[in-house]
């Protein structure tokens, strides 16, 4: 008889196994909760003390003790796929894999990029200053002025961007040997990893390859807009368009410029800004708005404590916080917060939907042992709020909560709605996809730290058609300005979330018995929904993200059909509209660079001068 080969290092105890995990889900609780409470401290209030006292209570020495216990264990004839599925998950133990010395490097540059960026402001030569949330955010979305929408971009980058470049660089050779020490290539397959599925790229790029289209046809549109507000020195009808006439610092959601873009501005309005504000809403009452939609789903309401420790709202004593907004699992099954600096705008109703969406999924699958307390893959942690502000974002539902007074449904509201949904989810779609393909290329050392702007531009202009309105160099550093870089979270979890938020709407919707076109669809109220998503929820990590897939949509792929579903009556009125217009989809004149204000001064003094200016010329205005 062969005996069997087994490896006399390995543990094949099932038994012992699952006492092991059992210890490490209690003692994990615990230090986890711990180091939740310093990383909330210090985020609510920056300080020296607090940057210490997170410092303090790492993670690390827990990870890496129960990481290398857990690497003992053959699991290869286990009978419990959880306990197998757990023992893998343990054996990553991610940073705390770096010696000890490199690790505390590790931790203090991630602390230092967060504290820089979170802290940066843009002055006036008057001597004021503002940060990004809200004053340079405010400007973003509601100044039409080209020059002071270059001050507030350009200063941005300067205040935040480029003063990461150096912490950034060595914080990639650290990630990557953290990743390599646990098995991976490097960082970015470190990130891939976390989806399980061996062909994720490809299937990414087929569905970007699907959606370019679609996105082609909203740009070509909003440049068209922008041309006739900014004129032909500002917008090349054939090139990409300046990076800071979006609406937004990052060009990332374009409902900004809704104004510009509106096809039917005599038709109804579908922002709910003024009547939030006439109607005096607050931050609570928009949170208290979100939780009274997921319980009229039957979902969970917040517990007590959400209300007690959350902060709502950016404080008015002087402490220096963490704007960026974000959900928090305190892993103790019973704490749970959001941190959210809320102004009383649409834009951020959808925003507390997003949050309130994470806080949902730890409520679900609070049962769960620590290691399946994640998404089915980061993306469904993405998609859950977004899924239910689909619905609230509807006229029909804005209107039963009382922030829009006339309703049509006619043809033109129509499009203006689908207009203004497009503006931020299609033109999020190669945002959500380029900010990872950066990453994931300087993670396996294709974009070396001398062409990080470059290579930055290069993917801002091949997916979004979009250019710098000033010169960019090395000594920029773009992507830093960005909060999830220098914030180490990875991205294309959000681009996966845009594509199956509307999979998920789909199955709901029909699950609600909704009739009629997919995108004026409301699931408020919907039992048979509610379930459909708590169910899924409740399954945490502990199965294949497919899995959970299939349960909701009864298939177990990624589709961008159900997107495609929702915006087609947009899709036939862009491409009528961009014929009709001769508009060109792409932006062929690449290498075109928009005019800055005081070339375009020097120029109208010549003109002045007699030499006539050549495009006044043609116009025959001279
Ligand atoms: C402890 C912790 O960190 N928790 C995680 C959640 C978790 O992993 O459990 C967390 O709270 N992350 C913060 C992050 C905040 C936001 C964000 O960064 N959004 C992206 C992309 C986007 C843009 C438009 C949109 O409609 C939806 C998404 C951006 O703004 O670029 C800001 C506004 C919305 C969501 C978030 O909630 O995802
Ligand atoms: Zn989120």
């Amino acid at each position: 008889v062969c005996s069997k080969i087994v490896s006399t290092d390995k543990n094949t105890d099932e038994l012992d196994a699952k006492t092991f995990l059992n210890e490490y889900n209690s003692t994990a609780e615990v230090v986890w909760n711990a180091y939740t409470e310093a990383s909330w401290k210090y985020n609510t209030d920056i300080n020296e003390a607090n940057k210490q006292l997170q410092k303090n209570l790492e993670m690390s020495a827990h990870t890496l003790k129960y990481g290398q216990k857990a690497r003992l264990y053959d699991t290869t004839d286990f009978q419990d796929g959880s306990v197998k599925r757990t023992i893998k998950k343990l054996s990553d133990i991610e940073r705390a894999a770096l010696p000890s010395a490199e690790l505390k490097e590790y931790n203090t540059l991630l602390s230092n990029m967060e504290t820089k960026y979170s802290v940066a402001e843009v002055c006036r030569d008057n001597g004021t200053c503002h940060p990004l949330d809200p004053d340079l955010q405010k400007i973003m979305a509601e100044s039409r002025d080209y020059d002071e929408l270059l001050f507030a971009w350009k200063g941005w980058r300067d205040s935040a961007g480029k003063v990461l470049r150096q912490d950034y660089k060595r914080y990639v050779e650290l990630a990557n040997k953290a990743a390599t020490l646990n098995g991976h290539s490097d960082n970015g397959a470190f990130w891939r990893s976390l989806y399980e599925t061996p062909t994720f790229e490809e299937d990414l790029e087929t569905l970007w390859k699907e959606l370019e289209p679609l996105y082609q046809n909203v740009h070509a549109y909003v440049r068209r807009a922008l041309y006739k507000k900014y004129g032909s020195k500002h917008i090349n009808l054939k090139g990409p368009i300046p990076a800071h006439l979006l609406g937004n610092m990052w060009a990332q959601t374009w409902s900004g410029i809704m104004d510009l873009a509106m096809p039917y501005p005599h038709a109804t309005q579908v922002d709910a800004t003024p009547a939030m504000v006439a109607q005096g809403w607050n931050a609570t009452r928009m949170f208290q708005e979100s939780d009274r939609f997921f319980t009229s789903l039957g979902l969970l309401p917040m517990p007590k404590e959400f209300w007690e420790k959350s902060m709502l709202e950016k404080p008015s004593d002087g402490r220096q916080v963490v704007c960026h907004a974000s959900a928090w699992d305190f892993y103790n099954r019973k704490d749970f917060r959001i941190k959210q600096c809320t102004v009383v705008t649409m834009d951020d109703l959808i925003t507390v939907h997003h949050e309130m969406g994470h806080v949902q999924y730890f409520l679900q699958y609070k049962d769960q042992p620590v290691s399946f307390r994640d998404g089915a893959n980061p993306g469904f942690h993405e998609a859950i709020g977004d899924v239910l502000a689909l619905s609230v974002s509807t006229p029909k539902h804005l209107q039963s909560i009382g922030l829009l007074d006339k309703v049509e449904t006619n043809h033109e509201s129509d499009i203006n709605f689908l207009m203004s949904m497009a503006l931020d989810k299609i033109a999020f779609l190669p945002f959500g996809y380029l900010m990872d393909q950066w990453r994931w290329k300087v993670f396996d050392g294709r974009i070396p730290s001398t062409e990080y702007n470059k290579e930055w531009w290069n993917l801002r202009m091949k997916y979004q058609g979009l250019c710098p309105p000033v010169t960019r160099t090395e000594d920029d550093f773009d992507p830093g300005a960005k909060f999830h870089i220098p914030a180490n979270v990875p991205y294309v979890r959000y681009f996966v979330s845009f594509i199956i938020q509307f999979q998920f709407h789909k199955a709901l919707c029909d699950a609600a018995k909704h009739v009629g076109p997919l995108h004026t669809c409301d699931i408020y109220k919907s039992k048979e929904a509610g379930k459909l998503m708590g169910d899924v929820m409740k399954l945490g990590f502990s199965k294949p993200w497919p899995e959970a897939m299939t349960m909701i949509t009864g298939q177990p792929k990624m589709s961008a059909q159900p997107l495609m579903q929702y915006f087609q009556p947009l899709i036939q009125w862009l491409e009528a509209e961009n014929n009709k217009n001769k508009d060109i989809r792409g932006w062929p004149d690449y290498d075109w660079k928009p005019s800055t204000s005081s070339e375009i001064k020097s120029s109208k003094v010549d003109f002045l001068g007699m030499s006539v200016d050549g495009s006044a010329a043609m116009a025959g205005q001279w």
